[in-house]
């Protein structure tokens, strides 16, 4: 079946085009990441945040993660300070932490917030932190030179998913909620992490036995060394192109968290062009899709 969602006028229009997808996916779990890149445009996030209501609106539970890299990035530069990234991850000093916390628990949480309201939802902004929702560990990571020896990287404040508090997530979606995630995890101490949107977004798909994991994202989905996307992926192909530099920076942890998603239980992951006015219905309300997609029973899927 073939729609065209962008040509629906109205909202009527989009739920009768949509009525097979909406009974197919109703009552289920999609999580929907927000990446930083993609929230540049003004009318796009409008978009996006409409297409958040619609989709509770007609019964399905979108739970929003975001990320801010580039809206950190800004005020680090406005404080006149700089941070590096390796394999995509911003080494997070504790002063960065407290710019982090700020720009993504913050103005960045805030806005998205405020968006979905603006459009008809009942977004409720929360961090790691809240209710402990994500627990998180530092993360630990090493690298293997050219002659094979591995050294440990310390990235300071830099964490991993260690658990998702389902309960308080599944209470707010039962209460007409759409949690909007910012990614900072707490240890049993307190301590704040920083922790990669996409990780925190594959994690929390992943505990909620979400039926989608949706990665949107400033480019048309996985490209080749040619420029074209990528269709079909598999664990053993994306290790080749991390290899050879094909895949790199900020793709690295955004295609291992949609893989490591489908492996543990996601029905399907899926990255998609957040430039594309409404991305996130026509991925969900459409064959077509709008990225690449990666779905649990990878051979089939993908071959
Ligand atoms: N093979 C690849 N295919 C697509 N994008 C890639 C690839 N390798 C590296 N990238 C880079 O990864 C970026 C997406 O990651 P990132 O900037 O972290 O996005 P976001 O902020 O949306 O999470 C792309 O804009 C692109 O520059
Ligand atoms: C450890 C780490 O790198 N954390 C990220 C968190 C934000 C993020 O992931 O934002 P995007 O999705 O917009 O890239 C950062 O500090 O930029």
């Amino acid at each position: 079946m073939s729609l065209n969602l962008a040509q629906a006028k109205t909202t009527a229009q989009v739920l009768t085009t949509a009525l097979p997808y909406i009974q197919r996916f109703e009552d289920k779990i999609i999580v929907v990441k927000y990446g930083g890149n993609a929230m540049t445009d003004p009318e796009l996030e409008s978009s996006f945040a409409r297409d958040v209501v619609l989709l509770k609106t007609v019964g399905l539970h979108p739970v929003v993660v975001h990320g801010g890299g580039p809206q950190v990035d800004n005020l680090l530069k406005e404080l006149g300070r700089e941070s590096d990234r390796i394999d995509g991850m911003r080494v997070t000093t504790k002063s960065t932490m407290d710019v982090v916390e700020m720009v993504l628990g913050g103005s960045v949480n805030k806005s998205i917030v405020s968006l979905i309201n603006k459009h008809g939802g009942r977004a409720i902004g929360l961090t790691g932190k809240d209710a402990n929702l994500i627990r998180a560990k530092k993360l630990l990571m090493t690298k293997t030179d050219e002659q094979g020896n591995s050294s440990d990287i310390d990235l300071g404040f830099v964490g991993e998913v260690v658990s998702v508090n389902k309960d308080v997530i599944m209470m707010l979606i039962g209460s007409n909620f759409i949690p909007v995630i910012a990614p900072i995890g707490v240890d049993n101490e307190g301590n704040s992490y920083n922790i990669n949107a996409d990780l925190v977004a594959g994690k929390v798909a992943e505990f909620l036995h979400a039926e989608k994991l949706m990665l949107l994202t400033n480019i048309k989905g996985v490209m080749n060394k040619e420029g074209n996307v990528v269709t079909g992926l598999t664990p053993k192909k994306v290790a080749e192109m991390i290899e050879d530099g094909t895949i790199s920076g900020g793709m690295i942890p955004k295609i291992q968290c949609a893989l490591d998603a489908v492996l543990g239980g996601v029905k399907s992951a899926v990255i998609v062009d957040g430039r594309v006015p409404n991305a996130t219905l026509l991925e969900i309300f459409t064959n077509e899709g709008v990225g690449t997609l990666i779905s649990r029973d990878l051979d089939s899927a993908l071959s």
